[in-house]
Protein backbone atom coordinates (compact mmCIF):
# COMPACT_ATOMS: atom_id res chain seq x y z
CA UNK A 1 0.00 0.00 0.00
CA UNK A 2 1.30 3.27 -0.90
CA UNK A 3 0.69 6.16 1.34
CA UNK A 4 -0.08 9.60 -0.55
CA UNK A 5 -0.33 12.98 0.30
CA UNK A 6 -3.66 14.32 -0.47
CA UNK A 7 -4.87 17.82 0.05
CA UNK A 8 -8.06 18.63 0.66
CA UNK A 9 -10.24 21.37 1.90
CA UNK A 10 -12.90 21.30 4.66
CA UNK A 11 -15.88 23.72 4.50
CA UNK A 12 -14.72 26.19 6.80
CA UNK A 13 -16.25 29.58 6.55
CA UNK A 14 -14.56 31.22 9.88
CA UNK A 15 -12.34 34.71 9.55
CA UNK A 16 -12.53 34.66 5.82
CA UNK A 17 -13.72 37.85 3.99
CA UNK A 18 -15.79 37.14 1.40
CA UNK A 19 -17.33 39.20 -1.19
CA UNK A 20 -20.86 38.07 -3.38
CA UNK A 21 -21.01 39.83 -6.53
CA UNK A 22 -24.99 39.74 -8.01
CA UNK A 23 -25.78 40.52 -11.03
CA UNK A 24 -29.96 42.74 -11.23
CA UNK A 25 -30.71 41.70 -14.22
CA UNK A 26 -33.22 38.35 -13.81
CA UNK A 27 -33.05 39.44 -9.88
CA UNK A 28 -35.96 37.25 -9.44
CA UNK A 29 -33.37 34.16 -10.06
CA UNK A 30 -30.23 36.15 -8.82
CA UNK A 31 -32.11 37.03 -5.26
CA UNK A 32 -32.29 33.07 -4.44
CA UNK A 33 -28.89 32.53 -5.82
CA UNK A 34 -27.68 35.24 -3.08
CA UNK A 35 -30.20 33.74 -0.13
CA UNK A 36 -28.08 30.61 -1.18
CA UNK A 37 -24.70 31.67 -0.92
CA UNK A 38 -25.49 33.73 2.49
CA UNK A 39 -27.01 31.16 4.05
CA UNK A 40 -24.44 28.31 3.18
CA UNK A 41 -21.81 30.80 4.11
CA UNK A 42 -23.47 31.39 7.04
CA UNK A 43 -24.12 27.93 8.33
CA UNK A 44 -20.64 26.74 7.92
CA UNK A 45 -19.41 29.48 10.39
CA UNK A 46 -18.97 32.72 8.06
CA UNK A 47 -19.77 36.19 10.26
CA UNK A 48 -22.75 38.15 8.60
CA UNK A 49 -19.95 41.14 9.22
CA UNK A 50 -17.47 39.55 7.14
CA UNK A 51 -19.41 39.53 4.28
CA UNK A 52 -20.22 41.97 1.80
CA UNK A 53 -22.62 42.10 -1.44
CA UNK A 54 -21.93 44.13 -4.49
CA UNK A 55 -24.90 44.57 -6.46
CA UNK A 56 -23.91 44.99 -10.71
CA UNK A 57 -26.07 46.05 -13.44
CA UNK A 58 -25.93 42.67 -15.10
CA UNK A 59 -23.44 39.95 -15.46
CA UNK A 60 -21.26 41.68 -17.81
CA UNK A 61 -20.32 44.26 -15.47
CA UNK A 62 -19.60 40.99 -12.88
CA UNK A 63 -15.46 41.24 -13.95
CA UNK A 64 -14.49 44.72 -13.56
CA UNK A 65 -16.30 44.95 -9.95
CA UNK A 66 -14.45 41.64 -9.25
CA UNK A 67 -10.83 43.03 -10.06
CA UNK A 68 -11.78 46.63 -8.01
CA UNK A 69 -12.27 43.64 -5.05
CA UNK A 70 -9.54 41.79 -5.76
CA UNK A 71 -7.17 44.92 -6.07
CA UNK A 72 -8.60 46.49 -2.75
CA UNK A 73 -7.09 43.01 -1.03
CA UNK A 74 -9.82 43.12 1.59
CA UNK A 75 -11.41 39.98 0.23
CA UNK A 76 -9.83 36.45 0.81
CA UNK A 77 -12.43 35.23 -1.69
CA UNK A 78 -15.17 36.24 -3.84
CA UNK A 79 -18.41 34.41 -5.00
CA UNK A 80 -20.12 35.81 -7.59
CA UNK A 81 -23.69 34.83 -8.96
CA UNK A 82 -25.83 35.96 -11.71
CA UNK A 83 -28.28 34.44 -14.55
CA UNK A 84 -27.93 34.82 -18.07
CA UNK A 85 -30.83 33.26 -20.33
CA UNK A 86 -31.01 32.75 -24.17
CA UNK A 87 -32.86 35.25 -25.92
CA UNK A 88 -33.42 35.36 -29.70
CA UNK A 89 -30.13 37.24 -30.84
CA UNK A 90 -26.81 35.85 -30.35
CA UNK A 91 -26.22 38.20 -27.58
CA UNK A 92 -26.40 35.59 -25.12
CA UNK A 93 -23.21 33.93 -25.88
CA UNK A 94 -21.43 37.39 -25.90
CA UNK A 95 -22.36 38.41 -22.29
CA UNK A 96 -21.84 34.37 -20.90
CA UNK A 97 -18.62 34.37 -22.79
CA UNK A 98 -17.01 37.38 -21.36
CA UNK A 99 -18.21 37.38 -18.14
CA UNK A 100 -16.77 33.34 -17.24
CA UNK A 101 -13.62 34.60 -19.20
CA UNK A 102 -13.58 37.73 -17.50
CA UNK A 103 -13.80 36.43 -13.66
CA UNK A 104 -11.60 33.41 -14.62
CA UNK A 105 -8.75 36.30 -15.27
CA UNK A 106 -9.70 37.96 -12.37
CA UNK A 107 -8.96 35.20 -10.45
CA UNK A 108 -5.72 33.64 -11.65
CA UNK A 109 -4.36 37.48 -12.24
CA UNK A 110 -5.14 38.21 -8.26
CA UNK A 111 -4.53 34.90 -7.10
CA UNK A 112 -8.15 35.33 -5.29
CA UNK A 113 -10.86 32.27 -5.87
CA UNK A 114 -14.16 32.58 -7.44
CA UNK A 115 -16.75 30.57 -6.63
CA UNK A 116 -18.55 30.61 -10.12
CA UNK A 117 -22.72 30.70 -9.60
CA UNK A 118 -23.35 32.18 -13.00
CA UNK A 119 -26.62 30.60 -14.55
CA UNK A 120 -26.17 30.35 -18.45
CA UNK A 121 -29.46 28.96 -19.48
CA UNK A 122 -31.62 28.24 -22.40
CA UNK A 123 -34.73 29.27 -21.02
CA UNK A 124 -35.94 30.60 -17.79
CA UNK A 125 -37.44 27.19 -16.64
CA UNK A 126 -33.42 26.10 -16.37
CA UNK A 127 -32.82 29.11 -14.19
CA UNK A 128 -35.23 28.59 -12.02
CA UNK A 129 -34.66 24.98 -11.37
CA UNK A 130 -31.02 25.56 -10.81
CA UNK A 131 -31.75 28.66 -8.53
CA UNK A 132 -33.48 26.83 -5.23
CA UNK A 133 -35.67 24.15 -6.87
CA UNK A 134 -35.45 21.31 -8.19
CA UNK A 135 -32.06 21.05 -9.86
CA UNK A 136 -30.72 22.22 -6.58
CA UNK A 137 -29.00 25.98 -6.12
CA UNK A 138 -25.73 27.45 -8.17
CA UNK A 139 -25.50 30.05 -5.27
CA UNK A 140 -24.78 27.32 -2.69
CA UNK A 141 -22.67 25.77 -4.94
CA UNK A 142 -20.32 28.22 -5.95
CA UNK A 143 -20.42 29.18 -2.22
CA UNK A 144 -19.11 25.96 -1.13
CA UNK A 145 -16.51 25.68 -4.51
CA UNK A 146 -15.35 29.04 -2.83
CA UNK A 147 -14.88 27.52 0.80
CA UNK A 148 -13.26 24.31 -0.18
CA UNK A 149 -11.05 26.02 -2.56
CA UNK A 150 -9.78 28.80 0.15
CA UNK A 151 -8.63 25.61 2.54
CA UNK A 152 -6.84 23.58 -0.45
CA UNK A 153 -5.28 26.84 -1.37
CA UNK A 154 -4.01 27.87 2.44
CA UNK A 155 -2.33 24.58 2.70
CA UNK A 156 -0.33 24.74 -0.70
N1 LIG B 1 -29.28 39.51 -21.06
C1 LIG B 1 -28.66 39.44 -19.86
C2 LIG B 1 -27.79 40.44 -19.45
N2 LIG B 1 -27.52 41.46 -20.25
C3 LIG B 1 -26.98 42.70 -19.78
C4 LIG B 1 -25.48 42.76 -19.76
O1 LIG B 1 -24.95 41.90 -18.75
C5 LIG B 1 -25.01 44.17 -19.46
O2 LIG B 1 -25.45 44.58 -18.20
C6 LIG B 1 -25.50 45.17 -20.48
O3 LIG B 1 -25.15 44.77 -21.79
C7 LIG B 1 -24.90 46.58 -20.22
O4 LIG B 1 -23.50 46.56 -20.22
N3 LIG B 1 -27.20 40.36 -18.22
C8 LIG B 1 -27.47 39.33 -17.39
O5 LIG B 1 -26.92 39.26 -16.26
N4 LIG B 1 -28.32 38.34 -17.79
C9 LIG B 1 -28.92 38.36 -19.02
O6 LIG B 1 -29.70 37.42 -19.32
C1 LIG C 1 -28.61 37.04 -22.54
C2 LIG C 1 -29.25 38.21 -23.08
O1 LIG C 1 -28.65 39.21 -23.24
C3 LIG C 1 -30.64 38.07 -23.57
O2 LIG C 1 -31.56 38.24 -22.53
C4 LIG C 1 -30.90 39.03 -24.69
O3 LIG C 1 -32.04 38.66 -25.36
P1 LIG C 1 -32.18 38.92 -26.92
O4 LIG C 1 -31.11 38.07 -27.60
O5 LIG C 1 -33.56 38.43 -27.24
O6 LIG C 1 -31.99 40.37 -27.15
Amino acid sequence: MYHIKTVEGLMEAKGYKIAIIASRFNDFMVNSLIGGAVDYLVRHGADKDDLTIVRVPGAFEMPIVAKKLAESKKYDGIVAVGAVIRGATPHFDFVAAETTKGLAHVSLEYGIPVGFGLLTTDNMEQAIERSGSKAGNKGVEAASALLETLQVLKQL
